[in-house]
């Protein structure tokens, strides 16, 4: 149930389980607008089409061998002390097609890669053989039996006409890559990256180009976000930072709403007498879907509508922001990008030390994953706090640890979530 901008106020605020809030948030992760791009252009965008195969692949009987093509029957009565010699009737390179037959008593040369001739069920390896000249004819000399269809691949051994190969949602990589090229798919339907407006709060933050001044740092955030939106399939837009001012930061969403597909900030969404975002999210301007998340980091992560359209208001603190991005606007865009995984994929893991901190909410607790004789650990960040920066370079998943009086201990089992860019 959708609550109205009345069910909250600065102090008091409702706060929501994360899983109820991607569910929320569900209602807005549509499918975008597709577009066709060229195949070299593709990597790492999301098909927008059912790719199906238009022929079976291998399209021929295709040789697996330099070598010969022949009859199997041919080579029964064959052994190292009676060769069997059959005379070579053509030659077959790759790319060419022979428009002889392999008729009992002959064969033809040919090439790994090439279309096997008519008439032949096997192709014995060059290395095999022993060539002559005989009565004015080429012959090849066979010393062991064939069986059929030796060093022959089928017509259809990797995929049958009409098979199903991928679902629109797939991400494009090398092995879609070379499926796309081996069908003829040179221009490609993918869904248009969503353009995602980022921009951070604060009159704290300089640029990155800036020397520091006393009390001021540089704005981490906005890099950060843009290279998380980009490795979620999003087209990142750097908008510049606004000072803790409701109206300029009032102007600069409502701007960014109509102009992108979606907006995120980070920062001033706590209680503090500047965190303006909080109170627009209040504002008549938006429908606050929510503005507390039993989570930590990223208890404050608050998210509006407007017009249909979303903004993620992250919290300010690094560690936070990076969450808050992972849990909540990471699987919106992989939603307009139609994948049906949008969320980080989930597994389980021993957790290698006690993590001694208590909440009343989940925590996802930066960390590291280590496997040791076939068993996956899951190592929290040394330092784990929200306002920490430095531990989110070293994480390759979040570990979920629930509400808990006391502490979790070594060896317990726990669910992580996967971080993209892991190694695993
Ligand atoms: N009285 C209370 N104070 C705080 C509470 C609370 O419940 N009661 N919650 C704390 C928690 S938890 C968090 S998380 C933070 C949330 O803060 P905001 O989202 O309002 O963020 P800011 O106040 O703007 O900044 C917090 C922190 O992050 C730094 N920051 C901000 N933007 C950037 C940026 N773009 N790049 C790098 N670092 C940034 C900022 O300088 C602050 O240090 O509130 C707690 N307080
Ligand atoms: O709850 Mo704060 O939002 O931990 O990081
Ligand atoms: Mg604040």
């Amino acid at each position: 149930m959708k609550q109205t901008n009345d069910d909250f106020d600065k102090f008091h605020r409702k706060p929501l389980q994360v899983s109820h809030a991607q569910k929320l948030l569900a209602a807005y992760g549509k499918p975008g607008p597709v577009e066709q791009i060229a195949l070299e252009e593709s990597h790492n965008r999301y098909l927008a089409e059912e790719i199906k195969a238009p022929h079976p692949f291998p399209r021929f009987r295709r040789s697996g061998m330099d070598g010969y093509a022949v009859r199997a029957e041919d080579t029964s009565g064959c052994s190292s002390e009676h060769v069997v010699w059959l005379d070579v009737i053509d030659e077959v390179p790759c790319g060419f097609v022979s428009d002889k037959e392999v008729t009992p008593g002959t064969a033809m040369r040919i090439m790994t890669g090439a279309q096997v001739p008519e008439g032949a069920n096997a192709v014995v390896m060059l290395e095999m053989t022993e060539q002559r000249e005989y009565e004015g004819s080429i012959q090849v000399g066979l010393k062991r039996k064939i069986e059929t269809g030796k060093n022959i691949t089928p017509i259809g051994f990797e995929v049958d006409e009409g098979e199903v190969l991928m679902l629109p949602g797939r991400r494009i990589q090398a092995g879609e890559i070379s499926v796309l090229a081996s069908f003829g798919v040179h221009q490609v339907t993918v869904y248009q990256k969503p353009r995602i407006a980022i921009f951070s709060t604060g009159s704290e933050l300089l640029t990155v180009e800036e020397p520091l001044q006393p009390g001021k740092i540089r704005n981490s955030n906005t890099y950060m976000l843009a290279s998380q939106v980009r490795e979620a399939g999003g087209e990142p837009y750097i908008l510049e930072a606004v000072m803790d001012d409701l109206a300029l930061a009032k102007a600069k969403v409502e701007r960014a709403l109509q102009e992108y597909d979606a907006v995120i900030t980070s920062g001033g969404v706590s209680v503090g007498d500047y965190d303006i975002m909080g109170d627009f999210v209040r504002s008549d301007s938006v429908d606050m879907l929510y503005n507390k998340i039993a989570m930590r980091p990223g208890s404050v992560t608050t998210a509006a509508v407007k017009d249909g359209k979303l903004l993620f208001a992250l919290s300010g603190n690094p560690g936070a922001c990076f969450v808050g991005f992972e849990l909540f606007v990471r699987p919106f865009i992989q939603q307009t990008l139609g994948s049906d995984k949008p969320y980080l994929t989930e597994w389980t893991a021993v957790l290698a030390q006690d993590y001694t901190k208590v909440n009343a909410f989940t925590r996802f607790v930066r960390g590291r994953l280590d496997a040791r004789d076939g068993i996956l650990y899951a190592v929290p960040a040394k330092v784990d706090e929200s306002s920490v920066m430095v531990t989110i370079k070293d994480s390759d998943c979040l570990i979920v640890i629930p509400p808990a009086k006391e502490k979790t201990p070594a060896g317990s089992k726990v669910k992580v979530l996967m971080l993209k860019g892991s190694p695993l």
